[in-house]
């Protein structure tokens, strides 16, 4: 069987047709697991960046630096856009994630700097 022509499905509810939901289910459950384990990741690494963008945030605020650098993002763009490429993930929803990420960590250096940031 090629991946262009998936087999028929068994009839509505013939014994078939529940066998091949049943190890649909299995195999969806298992994906998710995967998925799961991703998506933790994905938490993770997201908290270890918060933690140094505060780093970050603090010693500009210490120095009186600007909160954003529009010249850094710019390269970080072009950079995230081509690994997008390589790895087969859209640019423009990795460009849209960079820039989601950094509002919040601009927002982030702003409350550091005006010294209204929370606990
Ligand atoms: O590298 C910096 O200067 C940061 O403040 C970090 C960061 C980022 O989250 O990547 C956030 C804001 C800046 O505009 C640029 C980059």
């Amino acid at each position: 069987m090629s991946a262009e022509t998936p087999a028929a499905a068994a009839p509505t509810g013939s014994d078939a047709a529940v066998d091949e939901r049943d190890a649909a289910m299995t195999e969806l459950l298992g994906i998710r697991s995967s998925i799961d384990n991703i998506d933790a990741a994905l938490i993770h690494l997201l908290a270890e960046r918060f933690k140094f963008t505060q780093q970050v945030g603090r010693l500009k605020a210490r120095h009186g630096l600007p909160p954003s650098d529009t010249d850094r993002e710019k390269r970080q763009i072009a950079r995230l856009r081509s690994l997008a490429e390589d790895a087969h993930l859209d640019p423009a929803f990795a460009e849209k994630w960079f820039n989601f990420v950094v509002a919040e960590v601009i927002q982030h250096h702003e409350e550091l700097a005006s010294g209204t940031e929370r606990p």
